[in-house]
């Protein structure tokens, strides 16, 4: 977790873009599972997980809400809310499909686009390969899943085949594990209406584009490709 103090430009996105889950004890303590070279991947899996269902519940806190009132057992009236959006998730193939289990723990029936990115091995920019989305997907709210906001490149490209689809950027609520103040500055100089939900603010990226003190591939160690 960087010192956002030392980082202005980070600072003036935080509370406004950016929704940076409470860093309480327990937060850390997952992280610290999670982050540990030496973590088995059944733990990896178990603990991103709780993470997930933390950032999912604070995502749908982004979405429209209207007025519904109640009555309670006791005969009295509750002033009540009630979502007033139609929703949809999209996952940022491989590593965004590690976030779809517990969406549909919480949104019952949710459909789920997909879309299929890669960031270049070398380059570390990304190719856009492949989209599957609900055809009414302009009309519906979008949880966007991607575990790693690095440098931002894949972010990007997701987004602009969401906006080509008709999906207003005010829409979109980006779900995310990990980030850095690279990946702020790209995602919301580029698009200021997407929320960023995230989990941890890291110091940078590295020479070779991971984030520090970072996690490693993620996707490698959720999906157990790494070895
Ligand atoms: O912000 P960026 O610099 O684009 O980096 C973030 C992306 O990098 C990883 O994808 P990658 O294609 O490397 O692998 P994956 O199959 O594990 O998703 C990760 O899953 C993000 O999608
Ligand atoms: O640190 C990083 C950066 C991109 N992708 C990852 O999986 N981890
Ligand atoms: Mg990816």
């Amino acid at each position: 977790m960087t010192d956002t103090t030392t980082t202005p430009s980070i600072q003036e996105y935080l509370g406004k873009n950016v929704h940076l889950l409470p860093q309480t004890r327990q937060l850390r303590a997952l992280h610290s599972i999670i982050r540990d070279r030496t973590a088995r991947r059944e733990d990896i899996v178990f603990y991103s997980r709780r993470i997930f269902r933390m950032l999912l519940e604070a995502g749908l806190n982004f979405l429209p809400f209207e007025s519904w009132e109640v009555e309670t057992p006791v005969g009295r009236k509750y002033d009540g809310l009630r979502f007033a959006s139609q929703l949809c998730g999209v996952s940022v193939i491989r590593a965004g499909e590690s976030m779809e289990a517990e969406l549909r723990e919480i949104c019952r029936s949710i459909r789920i686009g997909k879309i299929l990115i890669q960031r270049d091995k070398v380059t570390k920019l990304p190719r856009l390969y492949y989209s599957s989305l609900p055809n009414d997907i302009a009309r519906r709210h979008v949880l966007l899943m991607d575990p790693m906001l690095a440098t931002g490149g894949s972010a990007l490209a997701a987004i602009q085949v969401l906006l080509e689809r008709g999906v207003p950027e005010e829409n979109i609520v980006f779900i995310n594990l990990l980030t850095v103040p690279e990946g702020i500055t790209a995602l919301c100089k580029r698009h200021p209406k997407v929320k960023l939900v995230t989990s941890s603010i890291e110091e940078r990226l590295n020479e070779n584009a991971y984030m520090l003190p970072g996690i490693g591939d993620f996707g490698d160690r959720f999906f157990g490709t790494d070895t």
